[in-house]
């Protein structure tokens, strides 16, 4: 019967992997000293098996064709062994996308999709500013919350932020970041986003912080900008995934004309180390369209810089905090596990799940270099191409 045959093409993939299978009859498969144990809820489970892929086993998981219990690390471990799975880094994932997907109806559904879940939830294992993108454990004792201040100064820093000066951040979330910049560096910030939650919650923290005057926040695509007030700095922090490969150039040209001659850009985000621009292999760039960021693409380092400086923007520095990500990551699946009660009461089972695999499956991909952050700092020289910026970096480092 096929399925007795599947069920034996499945076993001989298991050899020497410490798993302990449970199938749906009540069947144990014990693989040697099992660190996690995989049940089968149905037979529907076996295809996916058989041949399996990093990205089609963590739909089963999101689907509940199976469960998975044990460390997300060994999880994540098992199942790049399971499916043989070495190569991701490649690029060889799905050319899916398309340019006409980022209009900015679609945009504002895709990201309504991952950021309006529900605020509460994010609360649940965000840091104390809901900061969401990579973090800076600048020293090994850092916790989330002091790391994740320390990335925010980071960034104040190397943007060189004056009192009175004025910052747009693009993408803002939860507003972590123009609110530490008015309340330390006093400049006046304005932050923009797509997710009502956010742009809510923003609100309500300027009112409760007396900030209003000094920080504003305001529900807008980034393309809508008045290009009228000519910023002195400009952030965009975990945003430029979002914007999809082919408007890359319309969005730092974008850029360049919001920023004034003399004017700063950081833009820090994920990008890919295959050059190639086509996604991770083995399933996962598809799971992730499917279920985690509709419409979300990643460029290689080099590609961000080129396009950055097509738009007149002069790259003055880039920093990789890979290994941040990574640990920012395991921390973030850490405390959701940690609360898994309540995350799946506030946004039932299926979502936790596509959360909980997503960040740990990212947390892999960043500790196995398949995905990079990069923190890249541009300027916009004036007419004559001055551009005022130090000669060493004592502004970044000497605190
Ligand atoms: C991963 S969150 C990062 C939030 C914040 N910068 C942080 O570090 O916590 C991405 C942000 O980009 C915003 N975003 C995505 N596409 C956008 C667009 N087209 N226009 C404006 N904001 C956008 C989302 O609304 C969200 O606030």
């Amino acid at each position: 019967m096929l399925r007795d045959v599947l069920l034996q093409q499945f076993q001989a993939r298991l050899q020497g992997l410490p798993l302990r299978v449970q199938t749906w009859r009540g069947d144990i498969l014990e693989g040697a000293g099992a660190k996690v144990h995989l049940e089968l809820h149905t037979p529907k489970a076996l295809k996916v098996l058989t041949s399996p892929t990093m990205g089609g086993l963590a739909r089963a998981y999101v689907e509940g064709l199976i469960d998975l219990k044990g460390k997300a690390e060994d999880i994540l471990r098992l199942g790049q062994a399971f499916c043989r799975a070495d190569a991701c880094r490649t690029g060889k994932g799905s050319e899916a996308w398309k340019w006409w997907r980022h209009t900015r109806l679609r945009d504002r559904k895709n990201i309504a999709y991952h950021y309006d879940v529900s605020n509460d939830f994010y609360s649940l294992w965000l840091d104390k500013n809901r900061v969401y993108s990579c973090a800076y454990f600048e020293a090994t004792e850092d916790t989330l919350d002091s790391a994740q201040e320390k990335k925010l100064d980071l960034i104040c820093r190397k943007l060189m932020l004056q009192p009175g000066e004025r910052l747009l951040d693009i993408g803002c979330g939860w507003g972590g970041l123009i609110l530490r910049a008015a309340e330390h560096y006093g400049v006046q910030a304005t932050g923009i986003t797509l997710s009502q939650n956010q742009h809510d919650y923003v609100q309500e923290q300027v009112r409760q912080r007396g900030l209003q005057g000094k920080v504003e926040v305001r529900l807008m695509d980034y393309r809508d900008v008045p290009e009228d007030i000519g910023y002195d700095k400009i952030a965009s922090v975990g945003m430029f995934e979002h914007v999809g490969r082919r408007n890359l150039r319309p969005y730092f040209d974008k850029i360049a004309r919001l920023l004034r001659p003399g004017g700063l850009v950081m833009n820090h985000g994920i990008t890919s180390v295959a050059l190639n621009s086509k996604g991770l292999s083995s399933g996962i760039s598809e799971f992730v369209e499917q279920y985690v960021f509709p419409g979300g693409e990643l460029v290689h380092a080099s590609t961000v810089m080129q396009e950055m400086a097509a738009a007149g923007i002069e790259p003055l520095d880039a920093e990789n905090l890979r290994p941040h990500y990574g640990r920012t990551l395991w921390e973030w699946v850490n405390r959701l596990e940690a609360r898994e009660t309540e995350a799946i009461r506030m946004i039932g089972e299926k979502r936790y799940r596509i959360w909980r695999i997503y960040m740990a499956g990212s947390a892999f991909a960043f500790d196995n270099n398949w995905l990079a952050l990069f923190q890249i700092l541009g300027g916009k020289p004036d007419a004559a191409g001055r551009q005022v910026y130090p000669f060493n970096r004592r502004h970044v480092y000497a605190t």
